[in-house]
């Protein structure tokens, strides 16, 4: 049962044994995937393909997963998600609690006053079309600008591994602290669920569980380390996953930083951030205590121009 493990990992005491949780650095449980290593070359911190490692859970009949690591863009994405995709009029979670003056943003104001307790606060902040947590429906209403650069990682990324034409529309940007969970669920809400998911991983490692498409099915344990990325797709695509803790690991995956042209030369001072230990300490400290988790949807099916409700759709 799902949520007999999702209890098991999540347990404060006693512990959970953490030796039966997949770890990709062992391959001997998955089988890796062949992809386009011809793809052209790539931007926004990736490694070159060549370098990739893509892996398929076996073990996990049904389920399809690919498995990417190390990014060295990695300090790019935290700047990115902190300081600038959490800025309004981008829909978060802040928005129901008058905590951020009208006027100000909420990572300038946690800096100016170093306010430890409104950092903690921000979940999430959805990109693109809007996903109403409550009615699980995504709205054209509170529709914003979806990030370019974001958009075209996620492009190059399914494109490599097979999937043409996918189209970034909406992200979820989940902000985890040590003891934040995100509990069992599927993601159906998009009118096109043949799109894969991608998904990015920063900051501290996640277990994470991916089941089957009931709970009853007993999920595989594995661990998201910073710079991986879990594209979901065909059969997983609608499996059942959830984050049951979140582990305290060093800073070696965010410390390697390296100067890399092909960096968008669009944010140079974005760039700038990541390079200067100075400029680059508050996101740091951030990441030393927080989770970023980057979730990357395609929603329209192919050809459709804008979202249409179950009555428009049957005509
Ligand atoms: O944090 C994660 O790895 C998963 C997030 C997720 O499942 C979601 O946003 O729907
Ligand atoms: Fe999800």
């Amino acid at each position: 049962m799902f949520k007999d493990s999702f209890k098991y990992y999540k347990s404060k005491n006693p512990p959970p044994d953490l030796d039966k949780v997949l770890d990709f650095d062992n391959i001997e449980k998955i089988s890796s995937r062949a992809i386009d290593a011809q793809a052209s070359s790539n931007s926004y911190g990736l490694k070159s393909v060549q370098t990739w490692n893509v892996y398929e859970l076996v073990e996990h009949p049904g389920n399809f997963l690919n498995y990417e690591c190390e990014t060295i863009g990695q300090r790019y994405w935290t700047v990115r998600c902190l300081q600038d995709y959490s800025k309004k009029p981008n829909k978060t979670n802040l928005d129901a609690f008058n905590l951020v003056p009208d006027d100000k943003q909420w990572w300038d104001v946690c800096q100016n006053n170093n306010n430890k307790l409104l950092i903690n606060k921000l979940r999430w902040v959805t990109l693109g079309y809007h996903h109403d947590w409550d009615t699980k429906i995504y709205t054209e209403e509170n529709k914003g600008e979806f990030p370019k650069d974001l958009g075209s990682l996620s492009k190059y990324i399914t494109q490599v591994l097979g999937f043409l034409n996918f189209n970034a529309e909406a992200a979820i940007v989940n902000y985890y602290h040590m003891d934040s969970t995100l509990s069992g669920h599927t993601d159906y809400s998009e009118q096109n669920l043949e799109a894969p998911l991608v998904s990015f991983s920063f900051g501290q490692t996640a277990v994470f569980l991916l089941g089957g498409k009931t709970k009853e099915e007993e999920p595989t344990a594995m661990f998201l380390r910073s710079g991986d990325i879990v594209v979901m797709s065909k059969e997983s695509r609608l499996c059942y996953h959830g984050v049951p803790k979140i582990l305290q690991i060093d800073s070696r995956f965010w410390d390697c930083f390296e100067q890399n042209d092909l960096v968008n030369k669009e944010f140079k001072e974005i760039v700038n951030i990541c390079k200067e230990e100075a400029l680059w300490k508050p996101f740091g400290d951030y990441l030393s205590h927080s989770r970023i988790n980057i979730n990357v949807r395609q929603v329209l099916r192919r050809g459709q121009k804008r979202l249409c409700n179950e009555s428009e759709e049957k005509t």
